[in-house]
This record gives C-alpha cells, sequence and structure tokens, in this order.
C-alpha cells in the first residue's frame, strides 16, 4: 500500500495537479514524497535472460543484470560516506548473471559469481527503476502569464528573515523552482547587502561585466543594456556556450521615469507553440543558432559565441530546460540551408508572437530595497526607456550552486 502511494505521487506532477499541492501545501517533491515500503516480503522476483525482474507493488521493474553489479552498495563497491564508487566498472563481465538471488527484510541479495553478495533495498529499487523515472519531470515547474502569476499571490521573501532563517530561504527557493522569479524586499540598497543576499543561495558567477556589477546609462560598455533605450525581452548571456543561470537585479537609485522591467515565462510561450505548431517548436529546438558579444573599445575587447537551438529539449522526456533568445547578440545565421532558415524563421516569429501577446507580460518597477532573481535560462526580461539617472546592481549566479542548495533543502532540482 504505501509502496502504491509512493507510485502514484512521484512521477511528474502535471500543471493543475502541482497548483492545487501548493495551495494545500502538500509535498512537492521527491524526497518529501518519500514513502518507505514497510512489509518486507511482498517482492517477486524472476530470472530473465539479461535482467531481474522484479514485483513489488507497482509495474513489473526490471534491473540489467550489469546495472545490479555496478550498483552494488557494499563498501567494498561503494563509500557510502563520499557518495563515491569504489568498483571499477569496466572489470566487471558485460555477460555476469547472479548464482543466486533472495528476497530477505525488504532486501534483494544477490550472489555473484566468484561469492560476491550484492544487497539492494527494495523501496531504493523502487526509487531508481526505469519503470518510476521514465515518465518523471527533473524540474517540476508552473508555467505563468501575467494574470495567472499574479493571482497565485507568491508572497517576496524578507530581508531580515531571509538572511537569518533557512526556511525563508527554502521557501524562496520553492517559488523560485516553480516560477522561474523570486524577490526578496527590504533589502538595503547597497552592492554590499545585494551580495550578501545572493550568498545565502549561491556563488556569484564573475563574467566580462564584473563579478558584482552596478551599471547606469553611460555607455561604458558596447552593449544597449548601457543606455536609456528601451530592451525587447531577452535573454542575457546567449552568447556563452552556458548561459548564465541565474540573474539577480537591484534597481539602487532612479530619479526619472520610465524604466518598468518586463518579465516573460519563456517556457509558457514555447508550450504554446508546441501545442499548436510542433513542427515549429522542433524547428526551434533543432536549428543551431549563433549569438555574439563582439566589444572592442579602449578598456575592453570580447569575442564570445555561443551556439545552440533556440529551445534545448531533454531528449528522452521532452522537457524544455534552456531558451536562448536574444534578438539583438543573435549572430549571422550561416550554418542552414536556405530551405530550413525559411522555415526557421516562421517558427522564430511563431514564438515571438507568443512572447509578444501583452497577457504574457508582467511588468514591475524594481525599486530600491527589493531584489529579483531571474531564471535566466527559462524566465525573459527587457525594460522600457527611461529618463534620469538609473542605477542597477545585480550578478549573475552559478546555476548549479542554486540548485545545489535547493536539493540540500529536500527541494527537486
Ligand atoms: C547585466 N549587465 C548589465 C551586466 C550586462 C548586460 C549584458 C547585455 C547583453 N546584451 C546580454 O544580453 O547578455
Ligand atoms: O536595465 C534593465 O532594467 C535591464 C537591462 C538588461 O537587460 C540587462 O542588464 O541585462
Ligand atoms: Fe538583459
Amino acid at each position: 500500500m504505501s509502496v502504491m502511494l509512493h507510485r502514484i505521487l512521484r512521477p511528474a506532477l502535471k500543471q493543475a495537479q502541482l497548483l492545487s499541492a501548493v495551495k494545500n501545501k502538500q509535498p512537492l517533491w521527491r524526497h518529501e514524497t518519500m514513502v518507505r515500503a514497510s512489509s518486507a516480503c511482498d517482492a517477486t522476483i524472476r530470472s530473465l535472460e539479461d535482467c531481474l525482474e522484479v514485483n513489488y507493488g507497482g509495474a513489473p521493474m526490471r534491473f540489467n543484470y550489469v546495472w545490479l553489479r555496478d550498483h552494488c552498495r557494499s563498501d567494498a563497491s561503494y563509500n557510502s560516506s563520499t557518495n563515491q564508487r569504489n568498483l571499477d566498472t569496466a572489470s566487471i563481465d558485460l555477460s555476469i548473471r547472479p548464482d543466486n538471488t533472495t528476497v530477505q527484510d525488504g532486501h534483494l541479495v544477490l550472489t555473484w559469481p566468484g561469492g560476491h553478495v550484492s544487497k539492494y533495498s527494495l523501496s531504493w529499487l523502487a526509487e531508481n527503476s526505469y519503470q518510476e523515472n521514465k515518465q518523471s519531470t527533473i524540474q517540476p515547474r508552473i508555467l505563468w502569464n501575467s494574470d495567472t502569476y499574479k493571482k497565485a499571490n507568491i508572497p517576496s521573501a524578507k530581508w531580515e528573515s531571509f538572511m537569518s532563517c533557512d526556511d525563508e530561504v527554502k521557501n524562496f527557493l520553492r517559488n523560485y523552482l516553480l516560477y522561474g522569479i523570486a524577490f526578496v524586499d527590504d533589502v538595503p540598497a547597497t552592492v554590499e547587502a545585494t551580495e550578501a543576499v545572493t550568498q545565502r543561495v549561491s556563488l556569484i558567477r564573475e563574467t566580462t561585466y564584473g563579478r558584482m556589477w552596478c551599471f547606469t546609462s553611460d555607455f561604458s560598455r558596447g552593449d544597449s543594456a548601457y543606455s536609456q533605450l528601451g530592451l525587447d525581452r531577452h535573454t542575457d548571456t546567449s552568447y556563452f556556450q552556458e548561459p548564465c543561470g541565474i540573474q539577480v537585479f537591484h534597481c539602487l537609485k532612479h530619479e526619472g521615469t520610465g524604466g518598468r522591467t518586463l518579465l516573460v515565462d519563456g517556457f509558457y510561450a514555447a508550450e504554446k507553440v508546441r501545442q499548436q505548431s510542433p513542427e515549429n517548436f522542433e524547428l526551434l529546438a533543432k536549428v543551431p543558432i549563433r549569438h555574439e558579444y563582439i566589444e572592442k573599445s579602449e578598456n575592453h575587447r570580447n569575442h564570445m559565441t555561443g551556439i545552440g537551438p533556440i529551445l534545448n529539449v531533454y531528449p528522452w522526456n521532452d522537457e524544455m530546460y534552456l531558451i536562448r533568445y536574444n534578438n539583438y547578440d543573435r549572430s549571422v545565421i550561416n550554418i542552414v540551408p536556405h530551405d530550413l532558415v525559411r522555415r526557421w524563421y516562421v517558427a522564430h516569429r511563431e514564438l515571438t508572437n507568443e512572447l509578444r501577446r501583452p497577457e504574457n507580460e508582467l511588468w514591475v518597477k524594481l525599486t530600491p530595497g527589493k531584489v529579483i532573481f531571474i531564471d535566466n535560462w527559462r524566465v525573459m526580461h527587457g525594460r522600457d526607456s527611461f529618463t534620469g539617472l538609473r542605477q542597477l546592481c545585480g550578478c549573475y549566479l552559478t546555476r548549479d550552486d542554486v540548485l545545489s542548495s535547493a536539493r540540500v533543502f529536500g527541494l527537486q532540482a
């Protein structure tokens, strides 16, 4: 029974399920939904040609013999204090089969030729079976447009508790993972405080723009961000082979008009394209596009390029994980045959139309004290043109470290 519960909760929660789970404060994540098998002897085993079939509550699970030997958790094979493998996988006979197979005390026990014994808890096997994982999402998300984001009424974290209380950081990260944006309020309007806030969740990713950057419309760099011009929705550092994962902004000062920040959930728009025109979605996910940053000024010389499709999708479950969309920084298309080029422009237009629907635009005015974290692999940002002195500080964060912090809190990322 407990195993069944585990099986029902764990696979990819769909949008509606996610929303109602959030509302009812039910567990959303892998670690929170894990339910251990209580009964020891409800498994049956069948030895097949190259795998073992384990029947343990849900759908039959199949484990390849080499996989089983490779995943042995005995001290000789695995160091459970460092969580690293000791075993040399290349030493396993690829036609290995166990001499003996039994189930004892909720564990599968295998004796291999030569006498080595491997034990696996049945619940661990259930968690790690292909049958359990094939449909699961790596990153559950709630896709939004302006209306649904506002209706969700997500609270901002507050500086005082954010700096002192881990639960506040956990809640903040939960929202960040689900929506791709999250706010911390009441932050002192300084670069130092902004840096301190980011260091509660991650390491700062230093780039050519610096570690913490503070910029204004002074044209100090060869980029339109350093002007008073409006900027259409885009993701940053599209010209990196690995675009920065997270962007942090804090407006320290604005004496003038305009300059609101535009936010658009790129995955929401791209999923619309996937539903309406799968062939266009596929073009955007396959055709390689180069982005480029060429800067040649007195103080800075840069030539960065990043090549990849606009939409990046995990091949095993079709889940989107990265959108690279920046029409300013998109470079020459010269590695795509002309007939594909035409079709790509049609697909790009459809995505752009979705991204530009007014109902998808969330506008916020960043004011001193309000720090925003933006998932730069998912949510686009832009701004209104503005007048007067406007000073923005912030930084990029290393994605791996943000996700690591989230996992340490038991969140699924
Ligand atoms: C954020 N900061 C002002 C430091 C840099 C802006 C980089 C702008 C560039 N066009 C891009 O989209 O990547
Ligand atoms: O000025 C802004 O609000 C944002 C500019 C921008 O797109 C950037 O700095 O990445
Ligand atoms: Fe930007």
